[in-house]
């Protein structure tokens, strides 16, 4: 070792600070082996892979892999509804006619790329012969990407995916769903209502299906103050498929009238 090596503090020694990038410990929190020691040392312990900075790399991998498949997708928009719509239920009929309307009207279709009403929506967009796209998630209960997606990514994390769903999409249609839906619809209005995105029109498709949800913001929600009534305005409810894709290419209009020629619609 030189002189250098053998002054410079070592990782392991508790009375020095140690850095690490912008981290800073002190006493007990002075590792015990340098980071590069993990990495090249092949006998060591490898649980560090698994530790919360290196799980960043891979969000950020999500990231990046994602913005790269969807970076020339054009316009789009995002259709959501429940994993376990059947096939021959009235919804998925629905999800079908949805997704080959926005192909007609211009728009790719982008879903969750898995069964039910996200399958019905690939489906109609594949068959209109449109850009079908899944955004699939991995999950414990593996069901992969359905067969009428044409460009797929799959995702590790909920919340690279649905930063997807909202970055390349001129908006949302919204079928019956449970949880899942009911996250990623309550997540686009939170955007819009904190101006996040901004022009971003959300359409809830399944008036029977809704109505009890619409009743119940008005009257409980609206009703303690928690929201306001112009909040409410940012959801179209509908089951009128024209209604549905009118009312996204009407706020596309209205995007190009009040925005400059190259500003965007999402807030950084
Ligand atoms: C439940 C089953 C499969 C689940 N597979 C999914 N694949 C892709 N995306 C999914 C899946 N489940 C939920 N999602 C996302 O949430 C929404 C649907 O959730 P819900 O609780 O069913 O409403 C959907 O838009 C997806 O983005 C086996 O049948």
């Amino acid at each position: 070792m030189t002189d250098a090596a053998q002054d410079a503090p070592q990782p392991w020694d508790a009375t020095q600070d140690y850095y690490k990038g912008p981290v800073v410990m002190r006493r007990s929190k002075v590792p015990d082996s340098t980071t590069d020691q993990r990495l090249l040392d092949s006998r060591g312990p490898a649980d560090w892979v698994h530790t919360d900075p290196w799980r960043v790399m891979r969000i950020q991998s999500e990231f990046v892999e994602g913005f790269g498949a969807l970076a020339e997708l054009g316009p789009a928009v995002s259709v959501f509804g429940s994993a376990r719509t059947k096939a021959d239920d009235p919804t998925y009929a629905l999800g079908e006619r949805v997704g080959a309307a926005l192909v007609h009207a211009g728009y790719a279709v982008i879903t969750g790329g898995g069964p039910g009403a996200m399958e019905a929506a690939n489906k109609g967009a594949c068959g209109a012969g449109g850009t079908s796209v899944g955004l699939g998630i991995e999950l414990p209960f593996e069901t992969g990407l359905n067969e009428y997606v044409d460009l797929g990514v799959n995702f590790r994390y909920f919340f690279a995916r649905k930063t997807m769903f909202v970055k390349y999409a001129q908006g949302f249609i919204v079928l019956p769903g449970g949880f899942g839906t009911l996250d990623e619809l309550f997540e686009a209005i939170t955007l819009v209502q904190t101006q996040k995105v901004t022009s971003f029109p959300i359409v809830l498709m399944g008036t029977t299906y809704w109505q009890g949800l619409i009743d119940w913001l008005k009257s409980a929600a609206l009703g303690a103050g928690t929201i306001s009534a112009k909040d409410l305005d940012l959801i179209t409810l509908t089951d009128d498929v024209d209604e549905a894709v009118g009312t996204i290419l009407a706020a596309d209009r209205g995007r190009e009238v009040d925005a400059p020629e190259g500003s965007g619609t999402h807030a950084e």
